[in-house]
């Protein structure tokens, strides 16, 4: 740091504040939409089958998914937004004081009221989306393409205002990539039991502040040789 900064003490503090909030704020709640996307990829297969059938045809099988992608594979983001929607990471934000008077749907919110934002709700309204509990990345989608009339978004699950989370363009790209990446190269099942059937699942989420599925068994295969050559030498 010493070598890169003004060797500043107060700079120092502030590079290991920033560093320890990426870290806290990204890892945890990144790492639980990829566990939200792996149970839905178990219980949905017809998803991963329409996934794949798009990044073969528009990435192939020779190179991995790139950002240059991005725009190109619409029904990679339809399942990123559904991952974000379906069990959103974080169901009810932290309580936000309000610093002047607010009116909302008639009702007077005083200045110094706390707000808690029910995200949950605004993700599962049936007026804005059909059928809410069920994973379906299709409500996104319209003609082969991202629906703009679609009430989209997977910004709501990043919060509001001046406390929106400030890492939700990273968070938003990480999850996108890992997501391409791993359906071009690998197919996600149910495991068998020991009479060769495939093994009952259910959506069991932790409730907490982030909510993730409680750990949950699945098979994870490369696809062919070349995939797993593909994701591991890319
Ligand atoms: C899928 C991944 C993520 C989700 C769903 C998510 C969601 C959220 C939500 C809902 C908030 C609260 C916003 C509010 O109260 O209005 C928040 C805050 C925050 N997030 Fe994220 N986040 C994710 C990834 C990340 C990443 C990758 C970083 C850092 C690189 C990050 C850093 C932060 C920080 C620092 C705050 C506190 C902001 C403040 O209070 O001013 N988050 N996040």
């Amino acid at each position: 740091m010493e070598e890169f900064g003004t060797g500043d003490p107060v700079t120092e503090k502030r590079l290991r504040a920033t560093t320890a909030t990426v870290y806290l704020g990204g890892a945890e709640t990144s790492a639980s939409a990829l566990h939200t996307f792996f149970l839905a990829m178990v219980l949905h297969p017809e998803v991963q089958a329409k996934a794949r059938e798009e990044l073969d045809r528009v990435v192939g099988a020779h190179r991995l998914p790139t950002f240059d992608d991005f725009g190109s594979i619409p029904y990679i983001d339809a399942i990123v937004k559904e991952v974000l929607r379906w069990y959103p990471i974080v169901p009810i934000l932290m309580p936000h004081k309000l610093s002047e008077d607010d009116v909302y749907d008639g009702y007077l919110l005083e200045k110094g009221s706390f707000v808690m934002v029910n995200i949950w709700a605004i993700l599962h309204d049936e007026k804005r989306y059909t059928d809410p509990f069920a994973f379906n990345p299709d409500r996104f989608m319209k003609d082969g393409v991202l629906d703009p009339e679609v009430f989209d978004r997977e910004e709501v699950a990043f919060g509001f205002g001046r406390r929106v989370c400030p890492g939700r363009h990273l968070a938003y790209e990480t999850v996108w990539i890992m997501i391409a990446s791993v359906l071009s190269c690998f197919d996600i099942r149910k495991p068998k039991t020991e009479d060769g059937q495939d093994m009952e699942l259910r959506e069991d989420f932790v409730s907490s502040f982030v909510c993730e599925p409680k750990p949950f068994k699945c098979e994870i295969r490369p696809r062919s040789r070349q995939h797993l050559e593909l994701f591991a030498h890319p």
